[in-house]
């Protein structure tokens, strides 16, 4: 007998690279997605609830409910880092698409993750691609919340590298420190994919010729927006290719062989010059004394990552489609 689709929900502030991973989810046989819930990073939230709507009709999926996240931080800070030198100012590649003719649902991103995990208790994965604000408000909402999840699998983090951000913080964990700490001890089943494994798997300029060349809708469609995305990362990083962060954790939700990991004990600094910093304990020492760390739970942390066969796979499912 098949096995059932795994079910899950993509929390997203679409982004390019969130774009690719939202086509890659359509496309990929092993899940069933069942809703897209938006959060502010990329873009602010109001356009990140638009662009993913938008997404839904360009890939003929508005069978697919966008609910909308929060537009402030879980401390209630209105001043968000939003990263629309990476990805335009309308978050895809500025294009001027016309705006979606559907709406959000009447909820918001945090009580429908609580729902959908009392309804489907342990058989949901939550793939967060954005700041952590909509995951650590349903862990506020509902004790039981971290027990009827299935996964969270986090595209955040920069475990023992250099941020994005500064040389301390990666972007999403930076957007909503305070957010990003009360997840990573919540005691869920969390896959943690930072940027110290996504900064090895490249899109480069000749994969991004043969999305070009594809008569796909979804390479087509790709291949037109990535243009800003290709410009930021010349001058950023000096390489000849892009950084595929949100499709290689979407491919980790459903392959977990696709990469190796740690497991141990994250917190996330808070404050000062280090805000956004993640630190993994690995338990390899037994400190004498309580710390931060003592008594949290554990979560998975990926160190190492099969990039040959995350590009294959994006390429292969966004080829053809
Ligand atoms: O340099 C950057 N600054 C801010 N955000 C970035 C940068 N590069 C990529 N991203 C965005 O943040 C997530 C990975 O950290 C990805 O979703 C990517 O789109």
């Amino acid at each position: 007998m098949a096995l059932q689709p795994k079910k899950i929900i993509i929390d997203t502030d679409p982004g390019i690279d969130d774009a690719m991973a939202i086509f890659l989810a359509l496309r990929s046989p092993e899940i069933e997605v069942i809703a897209l819930t938006t959060i502010y990073g990329n873009v602010y939230t109001t356009l990140a609830t638009r662009n993913a709507l938008h997404l839904l009709e360009v890939a003929g999926r508005t069978d697919i409910p966008v609910v909308e996240g929060s537009h402030v931080t879980l401390t209630k800070g209105t001043k968000l880092r939003i990263a629309d030198f990476v990805h335009g100012a309308d978050g895809l590649g500025n294009q001027n698409f016309p705006p979606p003719k559907g709406k959000p649902l009447e909820d918001s991103a945090a009580a429908y993750l609580v729902q959908q995990a009392k309804e489907n208790p342990g058989k949901i994965t939550v793939v967060a691609l954005g700041p952590l604000t909509n995951i650590a408000l349903a862990v506020q909402l509902d004790p039981e919340f971290y027990k009827n999840i299935g996964q969270i699998v986090i595209l955040g983090g920069a475990f023992a590298v250099n941020g994005n951000v500064n040389p301390a913080a990666e972007a999403n964990i930076f957007g909503d420190p305070d957010a990003a700490d009360v997840v990573f001890t919540s005691g869920a089943d969390i896959l943690a994919v930072g940027i110290n494994v996504t900064h090895q798997v490249v899109l480069t300029d000749s994969d991004r010729e043969k999305l070009a060349s594809s008569n796909g809708n979804f390479a087509q469609y790709l291949n037109k927006i990535l243009d800003v995305y290709f410009s930021y990362h010349r001058e950023a990083y000096n390489t000849k290719g892009v950084y595929l962060h949100d499709p290689t954790a979407l491919l980790a939700a459903i392959d977990p062989s696709l990469v190796t990991c740690m497991e141990g004990i994250v917190r996330v600094q808070t404050n000062g010059i280090t805000r956004g910093i993640t630190i993994l304990y690995n338990k390899q020492k037994r400190f004498g004394e309580i710390t931060e760390w003592s008594n949290k739970p554990s979560v998975k942390v990926a160190v190492t990552v099969d990039a040959p066969r995350v590009v294959k796979l994006v390429m292969d499912r966004l080829m053809d489609s």
